[in-house]
């Protein structure tokens, strides 16, 4: 499917206005924080890539207003525009909305053809989906991801005990994103009764009941979960750790056992990139890189610098250089962590110090402790 079937407008609402009180926290889970990034500028960075996505309105509660224009001016986020939401997540849907045919605050923004409308504590969404939401929408008037049904769906008495069961493959979670025709999802938040702004969840209800549209249902991938309480934050943690960050190993010291011990850790830490033989110069040109382009704000970079010497010598001031520069790029979310590997001719003392030093980068690349920059840890 490609993308320039996409030959009309497309905007996206992000419903964001909730309090996320089933994570237990006091910070609303969207604004929750992720190697010093809040969980929605993932979930707009991830719309904001997408070319044929015109503008991405975020709609969040009247004291998050602030903080959000924040946001968005610290990550660089563009195409966004944030309008206040309401007290349930209809009325927030329906405001953003309302950014395309009303002037709520500013300009009224172009009307998209189609607009996607989903939760923004569902950062992991790809474009491929997207596209498949989209293309839906334009053709059926409306179209929703599912997936699955984990647990069976049962009705309880008014006393509490079981009135029947649902037959769960015949029964689809709903999920996001959603897409619609703009005209049939606005028309039908205009004609929406008060129970439903109250107390409705489902969009692809709202579609069918007021504009008569059946939406089309498409089966979206696993990773369209949504944050919604404290473990879900962990586990969101982790993905963004995993995937969206940058890491590299840097090897310095005497050359022939650099490069070997370059292969050994390559072979055992896979996907990370490594290079052997740089020196404190090459480095910080590297890591001026980083810093200029304001790559490590988006994309989290972790190097460890690894040096092998020949002797447990005292640190020479090279190593001393490598921990100043450290601290120096820490607030540039760049993490430089230093490790001294002592060589040695001994097989089974060589081969002990390099699995220690694999587990030793594994975890500094995985857990991005801040503590230990500026610091030279010894294998
Ligand atoms: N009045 C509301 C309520 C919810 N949402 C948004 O709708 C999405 C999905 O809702 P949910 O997961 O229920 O979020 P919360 O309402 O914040 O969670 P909780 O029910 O635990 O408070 C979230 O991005 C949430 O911010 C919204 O924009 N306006
Ligand atoms: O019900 P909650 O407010 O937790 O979350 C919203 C979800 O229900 C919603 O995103 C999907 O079910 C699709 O409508």
């Amino acid at each position: 499917m490609e993308r320039d079937a996409v030959d009309f407008p497309v905007s996206v609402v992000l419903p964001a206005a909730g309090s996320g009180e089933r994570t237990g926290l006091s910070t609303p889970k969207q604004f929750c924080t992720f190697l010093n990034r809040p969980l929605i500028s993932f979930t707009i960075e991830t719309f904001e890539r997408i070319p044929w996505i015109e503008r991405i309105v975020v709609v969040v509660a009247k004291d998050s207003y602030d903080p959000m224009l924040h946001i968005i001016q610290q990550f660089h986020h563009a195409k966004v525009k944030v309008v206040e939401g309401g007290t349930t997540r209809h009325r927030s849907i329906f405001s953003g909305l309302q950014a395309f045919s009303e002037s709520s605050n500013g300009p009224v923004l172009p009307r998209p053809k189609v607009v996607i409308i989903h939760d923004a504590v569902r950062p992991f969404v790809d474009e491929e989906f997207l596209l498949k939401i989209t293309l839906a929408a334009k053709e059926h008037g409306a179209s929703g991801a599912i997936r699955p049904l984990v647990s069976t769906v049962i009705a309880t008495t008014s006393e509490g005990f079981l009135d029947h069961s649902l037959e769960r493959t015949k029964y689809r979670a709903s999920e996001m994103p959603q897409g619609f025709l703009y005209e049939v999802i606005y028309q039908a938040y205009q004609r929406c009764s008060e129970f439903d702004f109250e107390f409705g969840t489902e969009c692809l209800h709202l579609a069918l009941q007021y504009s008569g549209i059946n939406a089309k249902l498409i089966e979206g991938p696993p990773t369209l979960w949504k944050v919604t309480y404290k473990r879900d934050l962990a586990a969101a943690e982790s993905i963004i750790k995993e995937s969206l960050s940058l890491s590299a190993c840097l090897i310095s010291g005497a050359m022939a056992e650099t490069v070997e011990l370059s292969s050994r850790l390559q072979r055992n830490l896979e996907s990370h990139h490594m290079t052997t033989g740089v020196n404190l110069f090459e480095t910080e040109e590297m890591l001026k890189v980083f810093v200029e382009t304001k790559h490590a704000l988006l994309y989290p970079v972790v190097i460890v610098w690894v040096h092998v010497c020949m002797s447990d010598s005292a640190i020479d001031e090279e190593l001393n250089a490598v921990m100043e520069l450290s601290m120096k790029v820490k607030q540039e979310n760049i993490l430089l962590y230093g490790v001294q590997i002592i060589f040695s001719k001994v097989p089974e003392l060589w081969e002990r110090s390099v699995t220690r030093l694999t587990e030793i980068t594994e975890s500094l690349i995985r857990d991005r402790n801040p503590v230990l920059i500026g610091q030279m840890l010894r294998v």
